[in-house]
């Protein structure tokens, strides 16, 4: 019996068991529920079966060209330049805030704030760059039979979205999705040891309430006319997600349609407060199923790929209603990813088992494709407006 674990939110089923290696083994059962349940070995992979990484979420930033001459407020630490530190050396991005004169001349506030990335990507880098050393890899590993997971996490307007779909304007502007299908069509065609098809989802979540986005009767016209996902759960404990159309696509094309289908869908049904502004998260799922060729066993993985909603915080006196009520989810929400992501580290560390993924529906969603030998990655776009500046770090 499946149980509701939100009241009204949302199947994709979800592997449970926090401890588990995380590939997803060849399997001749082809439902859904059962598919990508933990390690019903039945056929032998040849690559890596046996090598357990250890978790490593890799964070990267990238900075957002500004529209303004901006004064000379961040810098980037190259980890040659940083010679002191005797810890793994990594790039860090500094900001400046200058004290705040209004507490007086003498005051011990921090004015320089310094953070560590596993790479930092300036406001010239191409978005072909930003896909081979963020994506390409995850993508190769989904296709190799592990899931997947890329987020876009900062401000609003620091190009979380320019990162994961595009900029519309010109070809060379396509963003992470587009690129990671064009790339996986073609990977398929040179492996032929494997059956390859492709499905793709598209999910928002607003509010903690799941919303598929490839409805194509266009008659959504606002965010609620979309079809409404579920998380449930069953005897076992299993996530699984229901209500969310799963589409095949053969080529690059259609799947690249599927996108252009939730994109408009996207816009179409702006969260009702703030069109300027996301505030929900979206999550592109691609599942890719391979069978060996002369086999019945299916393997089956996913890349998720996460448009998350605008992380700053809004302080409560300046809002109120639909606002502060977004704002709460979506604090919320990045609150319990990143207790994730902590729980995760600590977990690679033998530091801990349990991991708290049923906090949040985005959590529960990526449960499977977070952590153990899933590859991970995180790219914070930042915009480096004096102003906005200051909201990095206040978060
Ligand atoms: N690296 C970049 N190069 C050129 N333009 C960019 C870049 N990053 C973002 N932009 C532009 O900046 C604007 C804001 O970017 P985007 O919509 O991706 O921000 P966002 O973080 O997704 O914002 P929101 O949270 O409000 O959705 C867009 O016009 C986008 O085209």
């Amino acid at each position: 019996m499946l149980k509701n674990l939100q009241s009204d939110i949302s199947i994709i089923t979800l592997n449970n068991d926090d401890n588990t290696d995380k590939k997803n083994d060849f399997s001749n059962d082809s439902s859904d529920d059962k598919n990508l349940k933990n390690n019903t070995k039945i056929d032998e992979i040849d690559s890596d079966d046996n090598v357990e990484e250890i978790s490593t979420i890799k964070i990267y930033s990238r900075i957002r060209p500004s529209k303004y001459k901006v004064p000379n407020r961040y810098w980037i630490v190259k980890p040659e330049e940083d010679v002191l530190n005797d810890e793994k050396p990594l790039p860090k991005i500094g900001f400046l805030i200058p004290r705040s004169e209004s507490q007086g001349l003498i005051n011990n506030q921090k004015e320089k704030h310094e953070f560590k990335f596993d790479r930092v990507f300036d406001k010239d880098t191409k978005q072909e760059e930003i896909f081979d050393v963020v994506a390409k890899d995850v993508v190769l590993s989904v296709l190799d039979g592990y899931n997947g997971t890329i987020f876009a996490y900062g401000q609003t307007g620091s190009g979380k979205t320019f990162t994961i779909t595009g900029g519309a304007e010109r070809y060379e502007d396509r963003g992470i999705i587009p690129r990671s299908l064009q790339f996986i069509f073609k990977e398929i065609q040179k492996r032929t040891d494997c059956e390859y098809s492709i499905n793709i989802s598209y999910l928002e979540i607003y509010n903690e309430n799941g919303y598929d986005l490839l409805d194509s009767s266009r008659e959504a016209k606002k965010l609620e006319d979309l079809p409404k996902v579920y998380l449930m759960e069953d005897d076992e404990n299993r996530i699984h997600i229901r209500n969310l159309a799963s589409i095949p696509a053969v080529n690059e094309e259609e799947a690249l349609n599927l996108l252009f289908i939730g994109d408009t869908n996207r816009v179409i049904s702006e969260t009702p407060s703030n069109p300027e502004s996301s505030r929900s998260h979206c999550i592109f799922i691609i599942t890719v199923v391979c069978k060996r060729q002369g086999h019945d066993a299916i393997r089956k993985s996913k890349l998720h790929l996460v448009d998350l909603a605008g992380s700053e915080r809004v302080a409560k006196t300046q809002i109120g209603g639909t606002l502060l009520k977004e704002a709460k989810y979506i604090n919320l929400s990045l609150h319990y990813l990143e207790q994730v992501i902590i729980a995760l580290h600590e977990k690679a560390l033998g530091k801990r088992q349990h991991i708290p993924y049923r906090n949040s529906m985005m959590t529960s969603v990526l449960r499977d494709s977070l952590g153990g030998n899933c590859k991970t990655t995180m790219i914070a776009t930042i915009a480096v407006e004096p102003e906005l500046i200051e909201v990095i770090i206040k978060n």
